[in-house]
C-alpha cells in the first residue's frame, strides 16, 4: 500500500496574513440551530469541509433545504420551525464528526421518527454513553447497535418533556452542548446538573451564546448547573456570520512565534466566542509577541521561546499545537489535564508521544499529561497522522527544523481545513 506524503523542506521564516476558514464548531452549531429555527437563515463565512458536509447531508435527509450561495462562502438554510418529524426510517452517516453525532443524537431523540446514526469505525470507539444516559433520564428510546456506550445508535424519537437531568461532563463538553440545544424545545422546564470535572468548558459557553443569537435563553445558575425554560423556539437571526476557526488559527500563530512573523490571522480576535482564542496567550507566556484586535490576532517572535507547565483542558484542540511548538522552545514543557485527547480522532496522547519521539525529543506520556523535552538538534521525521487532521497540521511546524519534515496522508486535514497546506506554505520563506 502506498502512503501519500508531503515533504516540507526547511523554512527560514514566515510572515503574512491569513483569512481563516469558518469555525467548525460554530458552523455545525449554526447549521443545526438554523435548521431548527423559524425562518430562513443566511450563514456567512461557512466552512466547507468534511465535518460540515456530514452535518449538511444529515439535515438534508431530515428534510431541511440548504442552498450554497456566493462561491460557496454562504449558505441559506430554510428553518424547520422546530424538531423533526419523519414518517420513513432514516439512516444518517456522520463520519467522525463529534459536532454532528452528539447534537443530532440529542435532537433526534426528541424528534419524531426512527433514526439510525452511523459513522466511521473510529466514531464507534468514541464514547457517547454519558449523553445517552442523560437522554434516557428523560425517557428517550436509544439503543446501542454495537458496543454499549458507543455509536452506532438507533433512536426511536418521540416527544420528550424535559425535567431534572444529571450528566457526566468529564469526558466531553459536546454531550452538554447537545443536551442544552434540545432542552428549550421540550414542553416542560428543565434543570441540567453536570457531575464529574467539566472538560473543554468554553465550548459550553459557545453553545449558550449561539443559542441566544437564535433567540433562546439558558440560565447558568452556578458552574455546571443550568436552567432552561421549556416551550421556547429558535428564531432565525436573519444573517449569522461564522467566525474564523480559532483552532485552525493556532498553526499560523505558532509558525509566527517560531519563524519570526509577523503573521495576522483574520476572523478571530478578542471578541471571539471561541475558547481557542486563548492559544495566543499561551504563546505569549512562552515569550512570543502577541497583539489581539477585535477580529484578528497578530503574532511575531519576541524573546526566545521557553517551555512551561500548562493546564490546557479548556483548549484541547489548540493544545496539540503547543505540543509541537515547544520543540522550538528552551526547556521542558508539561501539558496537563488532557485525558480526553485519548477520545478524539485518534488516541492523541499516544499518537503525539509516538510521533514527537521521532524528532529526537524525550517524551513522557502520562494518563492525562504529556511532558516534552526537545533534543539539541531536531531530526528529520516522517510523521504518521492517524487520520487525524490536527496531527497533520500541528506537525507542519517541523518545517522550521533543519531537515524539514515529511507528513503522511496530509489530505486528512479535509475534516476541518481542506486547503491548509497550500495556505501554510504560502507564508513560508524557504532557505534557497
Ligand atoms: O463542541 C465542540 O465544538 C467541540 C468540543 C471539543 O470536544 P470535547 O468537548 O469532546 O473536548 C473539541 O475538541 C471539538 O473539536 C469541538
Ligand atoms: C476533536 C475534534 O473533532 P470532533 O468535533 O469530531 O470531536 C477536533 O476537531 O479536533
Amino acid at each position: 500500500m502506498s502512503i501519500d506524503t508531503l515533504y516540507l523542506p526547511f523554512a527560514r521564516s514566515c510572515r503574512g496574513r491569513v483569512t481563516l476558514p469558518g469555525s467548525k464548531s460554530i458552523a455545525n452549531r449554526a447549521l443545526l440551530l438554523a435548521a431548527l429555527a423559524h425562518g430562513e437563515t443566511r450563514l456567512e463565512n461557512m466552512l466547507l469541509s468534511e465535518d460540515t458536509q456530514r452535518m449538511r447531508e444529515a439535515l438534508e435527509l431530515l428534510g431541511v433545504s440548504i442552498q450554497v450561495i456566493e462561491e460557496a462562502t454562504s449558505v441559506r438554510v430554510q428553518g424547520n420551525a422546530g424538531l423533526f418529524q419523519k414518517a420513513q426510517p432514516e439512516t444518517l452517516f456522520l463520519g467522525n464528526a463529534g459536532t454532528a453525532m452528539r447534537p443530532l443524537a440529542a435532537i433526534l431523540a426528541g424528534s419524531t421518527g426512527d433514526f439510525t446514526l452511523t459513522g466511521e469505525p473510529r466514531m464507534y470507539e468514541r464514547p457517547i454513553g454519558p449523553q445517552i444516559n442523560a437522554l434516557r433520564q428523560m425517557g428517550a428510546a436509544v439503543e446501542y447497535l454495537g458496543d454499549a456506550g458507543f455509536p452506532p445508535l438507533r433512536i426511536q424519537g418521540k416527544p420528550l418533556t424535559g425535567g431534572y437531568i444529571e450528566l457526566d461532563g468529564s469526558l466531553s463538553s459536546q454531550y452538554v452542548s447537545a443536551i442544552l440545544m434540545l432542552l428549550p424545545l421540550l414542553t416542560h422546564d428543565s434543570e441540567l446538573r453536570l457531575t464529574g470535572d467539566i472538560v473543554s468548558a468554553p465550548y459550553i459557553n459557545l453553545t449558550i451564546a449561539m443559542m441566544r443569537s437564535f433567540g433562546v435563553e439558558v440560565s447558568t445558575q452556578a458552574v455546571g448547573h443550568y436552567s432552561v425554560r421549556g416551550g421556547q423556539q429558535y428564531q432565525s437571526p436573519g444573517v449569522y456570520w461564522i467566525e474564523g476557526d480559532a483552532s485552525s488559527a493556532s498553526y499560523f500563530l505558532a509558525a509566527a512565534a517560531i519563524g519570526g512573523g509577523p503573521v495576522t490571522v483574520e476572523g478571530v480576535g478578542s471578541a471571539s466566542l471561541q475558547g481557542d482564542k486563548a492559544f495566543a496567550e499561551v504563546l505569549a507566556a512562552m515569550g512570543a509577541d502577541v497583539t489581539y484586535h477585535e477580529r484578528s490576532i497578530t503574532v511575531q517572535a519576541g524573546m526566545d521561546l521557553v517551555g512551561g507547565d500548562f493546564d490546557l483542558n479548556a483548549i484541547p484542540d489548540a493544545a496539540m499545537t503547543i505540543a509541537t511548538t515547544v520543540l522550538f522552545a528552551n526547556g521542558s514543557t508539561r501539558i496537563r489535564n488532557i485525558y480526553n485527547w485519548r477520545l478524539k480522532e485518534t488516541d492523541r496522547l499516544h499518537a503525539m508521544a509516538t510521533e514527537l519521539r521521532k524528532t529526537g525529543a524525550t517524551v513522557e506520556e502520562g494518563e492525562d499529561f504529556i511532558c516534552i523535552t526537545p533534543p539539541s538538534e531536531l531530526k528529520h521525521a516522517q510523521i504518521a497522522t492517524y487520520d487525524d487532521h490536527r496531527m497533520a497540521m500541528c506537525f507542519s511546524l517541523l518545517t522550521f527544523a533543519p531537515c524539514g519534515v515529511t507528513i503522511e496522508d496530509p489530505e486528512c486535514c479535509r475534516k476541518t481545513f481542506p486547503h491548509y497546506f497550500a495556505l501554510f506554505q504560502s507564508l513560508l520563506k524557504n532557505a534557497t
